[in-house]
């Protein structure tokens, strides 16, 4: 059997904090703010495998009341996700991503994103799309004020 999710996910900009996205580090002015590490790519990647297994989302698994889980690095939220797909006999066949940014450029760190989110899957990074667009100046992303993510993923029995 062959199931889908789509997952999306939009943080708002902070200052004083990392900029986190597909668990890599990027050089930048501004970080996102979240009760996790914010990693909005992660985060749009996780519903969507949870999608496809017909579960609840991520703020089920995380609840953002939990004071345990205070900047949590989301590539172990993604761990639990493969785990979950695991337990329940699928095995990822890949997932697809694109960031809406409107700075900074990402591309480049787009190789090291899919080694981190591969790991945290237990996939190759073959099997996980990352990609970019800006929102051509346009609303709250254009404004410089978040950055948006959306994900699919493919999952098989
Ligand atoms: N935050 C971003 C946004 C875009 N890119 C790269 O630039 C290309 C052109 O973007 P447009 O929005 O003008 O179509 C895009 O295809 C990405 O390769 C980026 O690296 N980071
Ligand atoms: C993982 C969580 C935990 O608080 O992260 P947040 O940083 O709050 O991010 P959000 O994408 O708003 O919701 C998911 C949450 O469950």
């Amino acid at each position: 059997m062959t199931r889908v999710g789509i997952g999306y996910d939009v943080h708002p900009f902070q200052e004083g904090r990392p900029l986190i996205l597909g668990g890599v580090e990027i050089p930048h002015t501004h970080g996102l703010q979240g009760h996790s590490d914010a990693d909005v790519l992660c985060h749009a990647i996780a519903d969507a495998v949870l999608g496809a297994l017909g579960l609840p989302d991520i703020g089920y698994y995380f609840p953002p009341s939990d004071a345990s889980i205070e900047g949590i690095c989301s590539l172990r939220i993604l761990e639990r996700c493969a785990a979950l797909a695991a337990e329940k006999g699928y095995t990822i066949e890949n997932v697809d991503s694109s960031l809406v940014a409107e700075a900074p450029r990402v591309m480049k760190h787009a190789p090291l994103m899919k080694e981190k989110i591969s790991a945290a899957l237990g996939i190759q990074p073959d099997q996980v799309g990352v990609k970019a667009t800006t929102n051509e100046r346009m609303g709250f992303v254009g404004r410089e004020e978040g950055i948006a993510a959306m994900a699919v993923a493919c999952l098989v029995k």
